[in-house]
């Protein structure tokens, strides 16, 4: 008899996975699986404890699904990916593995590992890699020239005609193997890694997260265009965290997305095309990543901002990271994410463009700051984000264009709802002045308990004007 093993990574799912399915469409093969924790490598890459409990909790969900088909999970702790290929190569020898699946992960650290690996265990097992987490496999939607796109509306434009084109379906779960139900199920071993509690805004298994996505596509998606700003508004999806870690795949998305509003892409204005447009960025910054890797090693795509004198303020950064810059809606946001490991796109874009462009700070301190607390931390679409607020990145936005933190707060949360629920301090404060609080304060002899502003905004814009235009005229 053949043994299939199907390495398990960021795709902690049994519905539409594309290793597992192939691994299991022998319905002869002996078919085991297999999770490798690496804690040194996660703390390298500054892993949230909050996404490392989300990833436990969804691995013992996965052992449980795997188990009623017949399917074993092994588990194993290795330090870091060297460690992992050295050990995978003895277990598959132990286990008389045949044939190896997994789904590709993009990063570079990954990639290498996976080279490494085919290397390693070329001798006796034949590998098969599968492009899983992506509508579209990186390297598929180039110019004319055969490049990668620099710019996000033609990769948008190429990108939706190579979809229609795509075999996008979604796959089903294995069914039940011969041995289903004799599968013994070891416990699985915390991670030696800190965990921290996700809360209760995420429930866990690939059916809350189908569940959440259906209802997102069925009640909400029609409104996203007009709600996806607002973050006192649940306008948006919060799939984020499922699909970071694989428990939801991008196709299963778009054919939910299909299903409910199947005029999508014809009705280019509509809310469901907006939310599509969406999943597209998030396919063009893992593209980026391939297309560049220098991406996953935290530099600029823009090479002279390298040059940009950022300032050392250990103290702004710390107050930043608090939620105690004296911006209700830069701290709001803040205490959003060290709460709950989720935050609104629109603050994400607020409080990045305050951290490099009013506290003229390393974007990378941000970038870092963030994967040490999101539990949708993903490398790609992170990294783009910092590079896109801190105009680093390709397609960002210009080094002129600075949020002015108060009118975005105005703009997006005028009468402070969402403020009000994160910063208790301003709870008297009226609707009207809730974006300047000092100043009513001031007006009506009151005390408030909350931080003047750390930084003068006016003042900010004019020195991170100056420290572009010098970085850019150094390169020059
Ligand atoms: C500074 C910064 C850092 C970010 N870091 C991350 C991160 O670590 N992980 C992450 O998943 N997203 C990140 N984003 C993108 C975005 O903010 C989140 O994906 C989004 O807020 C998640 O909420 P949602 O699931 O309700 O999104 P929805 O609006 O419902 O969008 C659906 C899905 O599309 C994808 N998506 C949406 N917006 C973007 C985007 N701008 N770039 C890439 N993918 C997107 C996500 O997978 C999201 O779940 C970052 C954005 C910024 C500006």
């Amino acid at each position: 008899m053949t043994t299939h093993l199907v390495w398990f990574r960021n795709d902690l799912r049994i519905t539409d996975n594309r290793a597992l399915h192939a691994a299991c469409e022998d319905p002869q093969a002996h078919v085991i699986a297999l999770f490798i924790a690496t804690p040194e490598q996660w703390k390298q890459h500054e892993m949230a404890p909050r996404q490392a409990m989300f990833i436990y909790q969804h691995l013992q969900s996965l052992q449980h699904a795997l188990a009623e088909r017949g399917i074993g999970l092994h588990y194993h702790q290795c330090d870091d990916f060297a460690d992992s290929v050295d050990w995978l190569k003895e277990f598959c020898k132990a286990e008389k593995v045949d044939a190896l699946f997994y789904n590709k992960q993009y990063e570079i650290n990954e990639r290498q590992r996976d080279v490494a690996l085919e290397k390693a265990v070329s001798e006796s097992v034949i590998c098969h890699a599968f492009d899983d987490s992506l509508l579209l496999p990186p390297g598929s939607v180039t110019t004319g020239n055969n490049e990668m796109y620099k710019v996000y509306t033609p990769f948008r434009r190429a990108f939706l005609s190579r979809l229609t084109e795509s075999d996008s379906r979604s796959l089903p779960a294995p069914p039940a193997r011969e041995n289903a139900g004799k599968v013994v199920m070891h416990r699985l071993m915390p991670f030696d890694y800190p965990l921290a509690d996700i809360g209760e805004n995420f429930a866990i298994g690939e059916e809350a997260a189908r569940n959440q996505l259906r209802s997102f596509c069925r009640e909400q998606v029609q409104d996203y265009l007009v709600q996806r700003d607002l973050p006192a508004v649940d306008g948006t999806s919060s799939l984020s965290p499922y699909l970071a870690i694989g428990v939801l795949s991008p196709r299963q998305c778009l054919n939910r997305l299909r299903t409910e509003c199947p005029d999508v892409l014809e009705k280019t204005d509509g809310g469901a095309f907006g939310w599509l447009n969406e999943l597209v960025w998030r396919e063009f910054y893992r593209h980026l990543i391939v297309a560049w890797p220098k991406l996953c090693k935290h530099q600029p795509f823009v090479e002279w901002t390298d040059n940009v004198r950022w300032r050392h303020a250990p103290e702004d950064l710390q107050a930043w990271k608090d939620g105690k810059t004296g911006y209700p809606i830069v701290d709001a946001a803040m205490r959003q994410l060290n709460a709950t490991g989720w935050m609104h796109n629109r603050l994400r874009m607020i409080v990045a463009s305050f951290l490099v462009k009013d506290l003229l700070i390393n974007w990378r301190e941000g970038e870092r700051y963030f994967m040490s607390q999101l539990l949708d931390g993903d490398l790609a679409a992170n990294n783009g984000g910092w590079q896109w607020g801190a105009s680093t990145g390709t397609d960002a936005a210009p080094y002129f264009r600075i949020f002015n933190p108060t009118t975005q707060g105005e703009r997006f949360d005028k009468a402070g709802r969402f403020i009000k629920a994160w910063v208790p301090e301003l709870a008297d404060v009226p609707e009207r002045d809730i974006h300047q609080p000092h100043r009513w304060a001031e007006k009506h002899h009151r005390v408030l308990d909350y931080p003047l502003p750390v930084i003068d905004h006016a003042r900010a814009r004019k020195d991170t004007l100056a420290a572009f235009e010098a970085a850019k005229n150094r390169s020059d």
